[in-house]
């Protein structure tokens, strides 16, 4: 598995467990990252003119010198831009020593159209923005559109956050060694990095283990062996009943939507929990979806009582007021029932349900804590996430990743926090970087389709950060592999195919 996300600190502590575990030792690693980097630049240019190696004063630097003597070599037309000289005896003053090409000044920097750039100056390394040279550098390669191969990250984009301190270059590829790191997923550095090149420069598996990285590029590998089939005796509840609750007469095709991608997702049934004054619109709407009426927390219990749903959904097209604080409370508290079988599994809450907390969030928080509520999972977008933690969202230092950990420990919660670079995170620190989707997702609707994802997976007995990470790949694969078009009605059926190859791809359970 090379999923992981490190650091720059995990980075910097497999660089040194590697070199103490010997036999390669920094100057090695550097090499063979200087070969990845070099190899990519021919690879993707072969007939290149001129190669401008742009090298700071660092390790990032460091593998620039090497670079810059693959290429020379190579018979590439090589030029080194330097910002510093590399501290005495480091390894990146060996490598400088160790290419033939004299340098220049980052000063005056200049180049030519049709050129070549090579970023070395920063990497895991970047603590302030970029200024000065490296600032005007940036705005030269810039000007004159030229493709700028970066050496791990582009410089000016931060490996931890993804943000972009000051300027950064908008590389066409980004060659970054051992693992990604969350700045290559995370947005706007995402967009920065061009195509991504993982590079294997020697560092192992089994050092990475022993970092016990928390964070993960979210794929299908890291929770397929949870993703639910139905066994051969299956019947329709034992795969799981959702619940979806409806808003108002002119407020219904949210939770409808919800519903039947919640049925598309493999929920043996679902039922639309209506409001008594819409049930005749919602009916007229509806067809293996079933219909249930549902004013006020006594008809909560009697549905949970009766109908065993296993998950629920609350929350979209629904309203912000009591009621939805009310009822939301009430869904948590159903795992305080007397009798297990009427103990629901999972909830999501979305859209008004998280808004309709906003004034008073710790009652959610406190709530969703108790030893038996049911496992909660929040969607929030941005404008829901700071609603619900306007501390946490208005922090301007840590990265989106950090701040879906931090409010999934607070509120108990698994927390999807979509966007372009939607980030799943569990209380216990676990988290998951999505990048799979497309701006067509960004259509009305589309939001409501994730949550009934969820809470399909969640009633198949999904546990519920994988099927929140599951629900955010197979949204967005579904939604890329649409394009153009797409409207929200379209995803529920858009599913489809996502899912049989899943379920194709499942690893076999072992027979006997
Ligand atoms: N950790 C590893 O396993 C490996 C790291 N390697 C390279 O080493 C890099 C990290 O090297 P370093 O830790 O030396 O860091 P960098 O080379 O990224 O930065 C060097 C120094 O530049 C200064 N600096 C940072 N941002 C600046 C700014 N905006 N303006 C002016 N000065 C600034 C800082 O003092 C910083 O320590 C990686 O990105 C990668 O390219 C590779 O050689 C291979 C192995
Ligand atoms: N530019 C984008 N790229 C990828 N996914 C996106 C983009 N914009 C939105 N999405 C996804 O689309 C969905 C939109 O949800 P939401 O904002 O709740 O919309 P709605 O309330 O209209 O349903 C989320 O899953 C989000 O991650
Ligand atoms: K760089």
């Amino acid at each position: 598995m090379s999923d992981e996300l490190l650091t720059s600190a995990e980075m910097g502590e497999a660089d040194r467990l590697t070199i103490a575990a010997g036999p390669i030792d920094g100057i090695g690693l550097m090499r063979r990252a200087g070969e990845a980097v070099a190899g990519e630049v021919l690879r993707r240019y072969p007939s290149a003119m001129h190669v401008h190696v742009l090298c700071g004063p660092g390790n990032n630097g460091g593998d620039g010198y090497v670079v810059a003597r693959i290429l020379a070599g190579s018979g590439v037309a090589t030029t080194i831009w330097a910002s510093g000289a590399p501290r005495p005896q480091s390894d990146a003053a060996l490598a400088a020593a160790e290419c033939p090409i004299a340098s220049r000044p980052l000063s005056v920097f200049e180049a030519e159209p049709g050129s070549i750039v090579v970023d070395a100056l920063y990497g895991a390394g970047l603590s302030k923005p970029l200024s000065g040279d490296a600032a005007r550098a940036v705005g030269v390669a810039t000007a004159l559109h030229l493709p700028v191969v970066a050496v791990d990250l582009p410089s000016g984009v931060s490996g931890d956050s993804g943000r972009v301190l000051g300027v950064a270059f908008a590389a066409a590829a980004t060659v970054t060694f051992a693992r990604k790191k969350p700045g290559h997923l995370l947005l706007p550095g995402r967009e920065r990095c061009g195509d991504i090149v993982l590079a294997d420069i020697g560092i192992g598996d089994d050092i990475i283990a022993r970092l016990q990285p928390r964070a993960v590029d979210n794929r299908p590998a890291h929770w397929l062996r949870d993703f639910p089939v139905p066994a051969v005796d299956a019947h329709k509840y034992k795969r799981g009943h959702v619940g979806v609750f409806s808003g108002g007469p002119s407020a219904t095709g949210a939770a409808r939507l919800s519903a039947l991608a919640a049925a598309r997702s493999g929920a043996g049934a679902v039922t639309v929990l209506s409001p008594g004054n819409a049930m005749t619109v919602n009916a007229g709407h509806l067809t293996s979806i079933m219909l249930s009426k549902t004013d006020d927390v006594a008809d909560i219990r009697e549905f949970v009582g009766e109908r065993r749903p296993s998950a629920f959904v609350l929350g979209p097209g629904f309203g912000v007021g009591d009621k939805t604080r009310t009822f939301g409370l009430a869904l948590l508290a159903c795992g305080q029932a007397q009798d297990a079988a009427a103990q629901v599994d999972g909830l999501v809450f979305d859209a008004d349900a998280i808004t309709a907390f906003r004034e008073a969030p710790e009652i959610l928080f406190e709530a969703a804590r108790r030893p038996n509520a049911p496992a909660l999972v929040m969607t929030p977008h941005e404008g829901e996430f700071s609603r619900l933690f306007p501390d946490i969202a208005d922090d301007n230092v840590s990265s989106k990743l950090d701040k879906a950990r931090a409010a999934a420990a607070r509120a108990n919660a698994v927390i999807v926090y979509k966007g372009a670079d939607t980030v799943i995170a569990a209380p216990d620190g676990r988290a998951a970087i999505n990048s799979n989707g497309a701006a067509w997702l960004a259509t009305a609707g589309s939001g409501d389709v994730l949550s009934g994802i969820t809470a399909g997976l969640l009633a198949q007995a999904m546990p519920p950060f994988e099927a929140a990470c599951a629900a955010v790949w197979i949204h967005a694969d579904a939604g890329s592999r649409f394009g153009p078009g797409l409207i929200a009605e379209d995803l529920p059926l858009a599913l489809v195919p996502v899912l049989r190859e899943l379920v194709e791809a499942r690893p076999k359970v072992p027979v006997g």
